[in-house]
């Protein structure tokens, strides 16, 4: 096989001239933010001796930044919905600044199996479904600039003017297992022309369950390992895509491993002597017992506290004070160094033991907080872009806790949020008129970024069934009345095949007519200029 046709000095002079392209990448306002644990050289190492293609990624990219920083700026918000469908984001061009591409809504509808949002399914299955709303998105800017100048300049103040290059926003979920997965799936979302990707904190195939059991997250060092993998392959392919780092730690109840002494606060361990759980369980199993019941009992007796809980339970408040007096010297305190202050500062025995509690599949049990997540969001921000702290439940006390003392560190740091799950706000205490504001109120506190991941599932079924009772029981006239007359008298006519100048016609025509040679632009701009 031919070598390349490249001496080791120009070699090497490329490489130092890539290294110094990196440096002013990194050095420019986009990024200053971004702090990374590798640097410029190892980077340019990891390239391919041929420039990549620029991606449209890094334009969206940018595109969707300067729209989040101006948000930020005028204290307003994007709000977008998730979809799978480009037909729907023809539309969302209309009212959206950008799209979309929710995981539950692709593993319920993208995927050879469908399933509940369990993130189960191939990791290329967002970033396929990225590529088909990406290369819609094209067609339409192309066919609906084609139109406009196929018309004279006097008359295109008139003519629509969508803006079809939406950014795309897409779910990478918790990475999908190994870094190298993680890295591959971040290149496909670059390749498909994604604008920014969030990636969580969760267990892979953790996430949800009937059960009444909570979701289960990794520990903290396992969680930045996943953002820096997706920023470095970003960095590899020279693209300015965004990462949203997003923590999906509120009301999780597992997590997979005590190895990052920053997740050991809130582990909960059993504070009396009693048998392993799983013991528990199997000997209730072998008797014909109830298992959630037999958990449940085991709980109660096991008298689950995080450590420092158990040392409030046994120690006095002198106690108590001199144990936080000393943990307060430390940040981020092990188990190991925290029964080490409770030795010498608490009489009684602290009774702890997190391997009790553990599940089948070795978890440990996890109290999260608000205070949790904030330490996770602000590890996790000089990797990424924007924060997107995921809640069960519209909590505004802990929603304002959260984004406050995040931007305690990071003043001007942007956020998501999800109006995900099935909010409940009149539990969640919201009167009407805070439900109005809610997304305003939000804005106020820098969270630029606002989705209802699941509109197209509950939405589209609602109008879908609408549909299919009124077809079935009035056939084409119930059509006419309640589909095709309000469709072809709203002003401009609502988008279909009825409409010539979003159909595609012309854009074909123009084909042929470069082509073939055939003009029919006069006629057809005289002819059609009301039908569009
Ligand atoms: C936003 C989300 O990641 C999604 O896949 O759309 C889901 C939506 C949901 O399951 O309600 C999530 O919030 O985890």
């Amino acid at each position: 096989m031919p070598k390349l046709e490249i001496s080791i000095q120009d070699e090497q002079r490329g490489f130092e001239a890539e290294v110094k392209a990196i440096e002013k990448q990194w050095a420019a306002p986009r990024q200053l933010h971004l702090k990374r644990p590798y640097n410029s050289r190892t980077i340019a190492a990891l390239r391919n001796s041929i420039a990549a293609p620029s991606t449209a990624s890094s334009t969206q990219g940018v595109k969707l930044w300067n729209q989040l920083n101006t948000h930020n700026k005028n204290g307003t918000t994007e709000l977008t919905f998730g979809t799978t469908d480009p037909v729907a984001v023809s539309q969302m061009a209309k009212h959206q600044q950008t799209v979309y591409v929710s995981g539950a809504l692709c593993g319920f509808s993208e995927v050879a199996i469908p399933g509940m949002d369990h993130a189960d399914y191939p990791w290329d299955t967002v970033p396929k479904v990225v590529t088909k709303i990406f290369k819609s998105q094209l067609w339409h800017d192309q066919r609906q600039r084609q139109f406009r100048l196929r018309h004279p300049v006097e008359v295109r103040e008139e003519l629509e003017n969508w803006d079809y290059m939406a950014p795309i926003v897409a779910d990478g979920d918790m990475g999908f297992g190994s870094l190298t997965s993680t890295m591959k799936m971040a290149r496909e979302f670059v390749e498909a022309g994604v604008a920014m990707i969030h990636i969580d904190d969760l267990a892979i195939g953790m996430k949800k369950f009937t059960i009444g059991q909570g979701r289960t997250v990794v520990p903290t060092s396992e969680y930045l390992d996943r953002l820096t993998a997706v920023r470095m392959q970003f960095d590899i392919m020279g693209s300015e895509t965004l990462l949203l780092c997003r923590c999906d730690t509120d009301h999780s109840e597992f997590i997979t491993s005590v190895v990052d002494e920053r997740d050991h606060e809130y582990v909960l361990g059993a504070t009396k002597k009693v048998e392993p759980l799983q013991k528990h369980l199997k000997d209730g199993q072998a008797r014909g017992e109830d298992l959630k019941a037999a958990r449940s009992e085991w709980i109660e007796s096991a008298s689950l506290k995080t450590f420092d809980e158990a040392v409030e339970a046994v120690a006095s408040k002198e106690e108590v004070d001199f144990y936080k007096t000393e943990l307060s010297k430390h940040k981020f305190t092990s188990l190991t160094k925290r029964r080490e202050i409770a030795a010498r500062t608490v009489k009684e025995e602290v009774i702890f033991d997190w391997e009790l509690p553990r599940s089948a599949m070795g978890q440990y049990l996890f109290k999260p907080s608000v205070k949790a997540i904030v330490e996770r969001a602000l590890a996790a921000a000089p990797l990424g872009d924007v924060t997107w702290a995921r809640m069960d439940s519209p909590n505004w006390k802990d929603i304002v806790e959260f984004h406050t003392d995040v931007r305690k560190v990071f003043p001007e740091r942007l956020f998501a949020f999800g109006y995900t799950g099935d909010y409940d706000f009149a539990k969640a205490g919201f009167s009407e008129e805070e439900v109005k504001t809610l997304h305003l109120d939000l804005a106020k506190m820098g969270v630029v970024w606002q989705v209802q991941p699941i509109w197209s599932l509950q939405g589209l079924n609602l109008v879908t069934e609408q549909f299919g009772k009124l077809w079935a029981e009035e056939g084409i006239a119930g059509y006419l009345r309640t589909v095709q007359g309000p469709a072809l008298s709203t002003k401009p006519m609502t988008d279909g095949f009825e409409k010539l100048s979003y159909c595609g016609g012309y854009l074909a025509d123009a084909f042929f007519e470069t082509v073939a040679g055939e003009s029919i632009t006069e006629k057809g701009a005289a002819k059609d200029f009301k039908r569009h």
